[in-house]
């Protein structure tokens, strides 16, 4: 700190702050503004900025974030940090949104942002919800703001609940949580039977509706249960011991105790913090947490799907509309304990909220019942690629498919612009509207990547569809195991049959190797160096797919020109910086070549799927 400056942080330091990273909440005090002095107050009201998981913030998080403010503070000038940054235009600032939240129990009602508007009663409910904690930083303590555990899972995104009276009413938590039990109540109204109940035999639909188990496509993968999320915690360090154990991961304890892991999923986690920074807003920003409404606007009609992480239903709004509510599945409530919320919806609200393209489902808005549960209000999708193809008698024509293929394309390409990879392109995943529009699904995989790559969890990709090297275990991976996915979901929307049915991840690649012949040094430039890849595997040298898609075929193999052979081979290639990226596959000769890919509105129709 600059020699007799005095060490209060200005509105305009944190602005500075705020465009460096994203989410620095100067939190006025009742004395006004806290003293930074070094850097520390600031570091604490940054992390609790991120209320989904403040303790994925690691060491080296809190000592850089320091090192910056302890900069900016010193320099009086906007400085961007010395590491390189790239993100996505998502908006990540759902913590800055508070919400009362609506539910049959609770009246909707929208709360400003404290950042722009801040609000006595809200800043009292706030601190009131905090807690102070000392913890161990490089030998120095460090007083950190922590909140108390959210009362609801919304709150941990940035729901906050509020009872429906004036907010100077607030004087502490206790008492807005008693005030919470007597607030007002809405009368039921019609379609509260439907959703009060988590049964999902009530409406007697069981017999129509289409459950589809998680395990359908072999290996799915299982969810990582730390992601990140947890290896920061210090009062958890014996199950991150031992996660480190099957994991392979570096860890110690420093001489304070302070778990200190050096491995992709820590790496994974600093990038979590990324995730939740904001650079600027996309084109289009629901704001839904403004105001999440209740389950009840809506009719459940059916049950679509289950899925890993949700519960798909149709569903009508009052005014007839057909939509798709994802209930967002608590797996483990130890999540809901400690973060409040699911990482995995978490993200996909994010990002869902945040994108707007043609060929990525829209969602309308987030709901909860009440019981706190939470829904995603989606555009109604007719159809899903699985479904459709296991019902399907044909395979699609070349030129249905090349439509097909165009729109995910772009939406894939959108994705990656946007600095975003999927990590779960399947045929489940692609939606299909009557209008032949073709839209991406379930972003609970979904993060963003930046530049320089940072290793991520490898955990990713239903099997069926992951690319070698995360078969292989390379941690640092991109956008090219989104474009391995695509070639698979092209030969499988062509073969009407997945590609690749391995039933173990060494199946899987044992199968790739079968069909593709066996990667190598002079084809892969580091593949040799990838874990997996001492393995003993079969030597088979020749790429055999072309016997799979030959151009002609008297036995009702799937036909293939040579131009979209090469296509379909570019996807499908092994190293992954010479694998074609969406932009390039756009452009490919193959969509120019006849027959020319079918527009939408003349895809086939299917009958709908109730
Ligand atoms: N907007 C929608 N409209 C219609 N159906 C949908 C919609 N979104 C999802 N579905 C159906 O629900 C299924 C599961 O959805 P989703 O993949 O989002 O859930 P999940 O729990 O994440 O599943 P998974 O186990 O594949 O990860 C989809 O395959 C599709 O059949």
């Amino acid at each position: 700190m600059a020699a007799g400056r005095v060490d209060v942080p200005r509105r305009s330091d944190v602005g500075k702050l705020n465009r460096v990273y994203g989410h620095v909440h100067a939190i006025p005090d009742k004395n006004g503004y806290d003293n930074p002095s070094n850097g520390r107050n600031l570091v604490a009201w940054h992390k609790n900025g991120f209320n989904l998981a403040p303790r994925r913030w690691g060491l080296e998080d809190v000592v850089r974030v320091k090192n910056d403010v302890t900069r900016i503070l010193d320099d009086g000038a906007q400085q961007p940090p010395q590491k390189k940054r790239k993100f996505s235009p998502i908006v990540w600032d759902l913590e800055e949104k508070e919400v009362r939240i609506s539910s049959r129990n609770r009246v909707v009602s929208a709360a400003t942002t404290l950042s722009s508007h801040p609000s006595p009663c809200k800043l009292s409910n706030i601190v009131s919800n905090q807690a102070v904690k000392k913890q161990p930083v490089n030998g120095n303590l460090i007083e950190e703001v922590e909140h108390l555990p959210p009362k609801s899972p919304l709150a941990d995104f940035g729901c906050v609940l509020y009872p429906s009276q004036p907010c100077q009413q607030f004087q502490d938590n206790e008492q807005g949580q008693d005030l919470m039990g007597k607030e007002n109540c809405q009368a039921p109204n019609i379609f509260t039977s439907r959703w009060a109940s988590d049964s999902d035999d009530e409406d007697g639909s069981q017999s129509e509706e289409k459950i589809r188990s998680s395990s359908l496509e072999s290996g799915e993968f299982e969810r990582d249960e730390f992601e990140g999320d947890r290896v920061l915690s210090n009062q958890r360090s014996c199950s991150v011991l031992s996660a480190c154990q099957d994991e392979d991961m570096e860890c110690k304890l420093d001489s304070n105790g302070v778990m200190d892991i050096d491995d992709m999923r820590d790496e994974d986690a600093v990038m979590e913090q990324s995730d939740l920074d904001v650079e600027e807003p996309a084109g289009r920003s629901v704001n839904m947490l403004l105001g999440c409404r209740s389950v009840f606007e809506y009719e459940r009609l059916n049950k679509i799907s289950e899925g890993t992480y949700g519960i798909v239903y149709r569903a009508k709004d009052k005014m007839g509309e057909i939509v798709a509510l994802k209930k967002v599945k608590i797996l483990d409530r130890r999540d809901l304990e400690e973060y409040g919320f699911p990482l995995t919806s978490l993200r996909e609200i994010n990002i869902l909220a945040s994108f707007h393209h043609p060929s990525i489902v829209k969602v309308k808005e987030v709901v909860v019942d009440d019981h706190d549960n939470v829904y995603m209000v989606m555009e109604y999708m007719e159809h899903d690629f699985k479904g459709l193809m296991d019902s399907m008698k044909r395979p699609f024509s070349t030129s249905d498919v090349k439509c097909l293929m165009q729109q995910l394309l772009e939406g894939v390409k959108y994705l990656h612009d946007n600095w975003v990879l999927h990590r779960d392109l399947k045929t489940s995943n692609l939606l299909l509207n009557n209008q032949g529009e073709l839209k991406i699904c379930d972003f609970g995989m979904a993060r963003q990547y930046g530049s320089p790559l940072k290793p991520y969890t490898t955990k990713v990709v239903t099997q069926w569809y992951r690319a070698p090297e995360l078969l292989l275990g390379a941690k640092k991976y991109s956008t090219a195991v989104d474009m391995w996915s695509v070639g698979c979901i092209m030969a499988e929307l062509l073969a009407k049959e997945p590609l690749f049915k391995g039933t173990s991840e060494i199946d899987q690649l044992r199968k790739i190797f079968d069909t593709l012949g066996n990667p190598s040094e002079k084809i892969w430039a580091g593949f040799s160096e990838l874990p997996g890849a001492k393995a003993n595997y079969s030597k088979q040298p020749y790429n055999l797919l072309r016997r799979k898609f030959p151009a002609a075929s008297f036995i009702g193999s799937p036909v293939l020109s040579d131009t979209g052979f090469d296509l379909l081979n570019r996807l499908l290639t092994y190293d992954p910086e010479k694998r074609i990226t969406a932009d390039d596959a756009l452009n490919h000769d193959w969509f120019r070549e006849l027959p020319l890919p079918k527009s939408k509105e003349f895809l086939p129709t299917f009958p709908p799927k109730m």
